[in-house]
This record gives C-alpha cells, sequence and structure tokens, in this order.
C-alpha cells in the first residue's frame, strides 16, 4: 500500500473546504503504487483521488504536470483533471508535502491484459502523442538515460540485490553510452504508462494517470516503455508476441514511426529496462520499514533487459 505520509483528519477537513466539493466523508489509503501517496477520498461532493507527493516528484514540477493534464483534457485525451480550489489554486499543502485532489476515473487497471486490450493501450498512447504535439510546455526528463547511473550510485551495493547485477548494469551502461540516438522525433511524453497506470472498462481506455514522470524526450522511448510493461510474463522472461503486435498495432493506428525510430526500439527498450531495474533496486534498498507500500520487485526487468539484448529483439516490435 502506498502510503508514506499520514493525513490528520482536521487537516484534510481545512484542506477541502477551500474547495467546492462538499464536507468530507471517508479516506482510505490506496493499495497500489510505489512511488506517491494516494488517498481515495470521499466528500459530500463525490469521489476524489487525494494525492501527497513524495520523494520523486518536485514540488517545482507541479504547475507543468496541470498544465499537461488541462492540455490533454482539451484535446479529449481521458485524463483526470487536478481540481482547482475557490481561488482557482490546484497545488496544496498538506502534512508537509505539496498535494493535489483529482478528478477521479473510473475503470480498472489490467494484470492480464488481453491482445485487444493491449491494442487499445497502444492506440491510447499514440493518441496522447498526437494529442500533446501541440503542448507549448517542455520539462528535462530526471528519469532519462543521463539520470540512471546516478540512480545506481544512490542505490549502493547492486550485487546485494540481485547477485552480478553491478557487472550487468556497468556494460550496459557502456553500450547505451555508446550507441544512444542523437536526434529521434522527441516531445513530452508519459515515460510510465505501465497497466497500473491505465484504467479500461473492457476494452476500453477510460483513464490515463500517474503523468508524475512527464517529460521531453524520445516518443518512441514511450512506446518501448509500454512495451516493456504490456507485453511481458510476471516474471519477464518471456515477451508474448501477440500482445506485442497488438500493441504496436494500436499504436500504429495513431502515429507512423520513422525507420530510425523502429530501428531503435530494442535499444530504447533496453534503456527502459534498465530505468526500472534500477529505480525498483534502489527502491528495494531505500523503502522506509515504516511505509505502508509492497516494494516491486526489479528481477523481472532485469529478465526483459536480457530479451531485448537478444539477436531477434527487433522482431517483437513487428506490428
Ligand atoms: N484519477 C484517478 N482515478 C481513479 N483511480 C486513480 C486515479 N489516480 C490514481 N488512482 C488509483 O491510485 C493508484 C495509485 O496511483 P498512481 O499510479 O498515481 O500512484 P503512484 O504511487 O504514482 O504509482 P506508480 O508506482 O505507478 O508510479 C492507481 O493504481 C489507481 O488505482
Ligand atoms: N512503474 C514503475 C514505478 C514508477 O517508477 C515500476 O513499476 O517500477
Amino acid at each position: 500500500m502506498a502510503v508514506y505520509t499520514e493525513v490528520d483528519p482536521d487537516d484534510l477537513a481545512a484542506l477541502v473546504a477551500r474547495y467546492d466539493i462538499g464536507t468530507v466523508l471517508s479516506c482510505k489509503g490506496i493499495a497500489e503504487g510505489v512511488e506517491n501517496s494516494n488517498f481515495l477520498l470521499e466528500t459530500t461532493g463525490g469521489r476524489f483521488i487525494l494525492t501527497l507527493y513524495e520523494k520523486r516528484v518536485q514540488a517545482s514540477d507541479l504547475p507543468f504536470f496541470v498544465d499537461l493534464l488541462g492540455h490533454l483534457a482539451d484535446q479529449g485525451c481521458p485524463v483526470p483533471a487536478m481540481i482547482r480550489d475557490r481561488n482557482g489554486e490546484a497545488i496544496q499543502q498538506i502534512s508537509g508535502r505539496a498535494a493535489c485532489i483529482i478528478q477521479f476515473l473510473s475503470g480498472i487497471s489490467l494484470t492480464h491484459p488481453t491482445p485487444a486490450q493491449c491494442e487499445a493501450a497502444g492506440a491510447a498512447l499514440g493518441a496522447m502523442h498526437r494529442a500533446v504535439a501541440s503542448f507549448p510546455g517542455a520539462r528535462e526528463n530526471s528519469m532519462g538515460h543521463l539520470h540512471w547511473r546516478g540512480v545506481a550510485e544512490a542505490t549502493g551495493d547492486l550485487d546485494a540485490v540481485i547477485p552480478g547485477l553491478q557487472a550487468v548494469v556497468d556494460t550496459e551502461f557502456s553500450w547505451l553510452d555508446a550507441h544512444w540516438p542523437a536526434d529521434l522525433p522527441a516531445h513530452v511524453i508519459h515515460a510510465d504508462l505501465f497497466p497500473d497506470n491505465v484504467l479500461m472498462l473492457g476494452n476500453r481506455v477510460t483513464g490515463l494517470i500517474d503523468f508524475y514522470f512527464a517529460a521531453t524526450d524520445y516518443r518512441a522511448y514511450d512506446v518501448a516503455v509500454t512495451h516493456a510493461s504490456w507485453t511481458f510474463s510476471g516474471d519477464g522472461a518471456e515477451c508474448d508476441r501477440q500482445l506485442a503486435r497488438a500493441l504496436m498495432q494500436g499504436y500504429a493506428r495513431e502515429i507512423t514511426l520513422t525507420d530510425a525510430e523502429i530501428a531503435a526500439l530494442p535499444l530504447l527498450a533496453r534503456g527502459a529496462s534498465l530505468r526500472f531495474l534500477l529505480t525498483r533496486a534502489h527502491d528495494w534498498v531505500h523503502t522506509p520499514a515504516d511505509a505502508l507500500v509492497t516494494r516491486k520487485d526489479p528481477a523481472p526487468f532485469l529478465n526483459r533487459l536480457r530479451r531485448y539484448q537478444a539477436a531477434d529483439a527487433a522482431s517483437l516490435f513487428a506490428a
């Protein structure tokens, strides 16, 4: 359960009183997620998400996220609005954290998507990329490839997480440094579109959430992150080609990748695997013992990295 910071009931009542959303009925910690503290907030005015921003979200970035979600909603993407108080403010403070009250979207996060659901997710990612092309904002990718060494160093002894991991990571850093592309199409991307960040009802996408890693980077990197998180077995060893093809076909309905982007996908997916391997390894070591959070296992992303290193990896991206 991702609750790092508790909320005092009186402070919550005072926060909610700033808004036209009625009075508090209940506020319960949400089981999913690892990054922020999330609560399901019910008031006499409806159902909302209360998010308190933790370690990897800088409060100074929040106006960017508010603007981005506003832009995407205006373009018809199913993203949650950040609710504004009577003074027009979306960003608040509670329990010593920056916080927002966010529109609740219906839908379920999938753990075992079908090909039709992967296709819908790919299409939703593509539609989001089309919509974001006209967004004027930009943000450096603080979880982009230039920052992965810092995550590894901050983790400490990688071999204590998975024996032999340090050597694998060092070799991969060298290879990615030598081969990372210089000039693929770039704009603001989601950068973390895992199945738990997509809400669905049946085969319909009802919500794209958790934009707190959104940043300017290669759009094909976003495809690689989504491929890595939607199309593998639970242990990360096997990529399901049917799911992968469906995801790529859904995306291709909205966006035609260039030849250079298609050629770069296996490399970008290696990078994506390394990113999540490292942040999970970091959190494996550093998550506070008293936080109500289920840490995520890094090992399945080491397996994905190995799969994307294989000679036939390009075939996993066929549409
Ligand atoms: N706008 C929303 N509408 C409905 N449910 C939501 C909304 N935002 C968040 N949730 C619920 O809260 C959970 C955690 O939210 P979120 O993914 O933003 O947390 P996180 O800690 O940032 O997660 P992650 O580990 O994916 O980075 C989601 O899986 C979803 O169940
Ligand atoms: N989606 C990520 C958490 C955000 O960094 C993971 O599953 O590791």
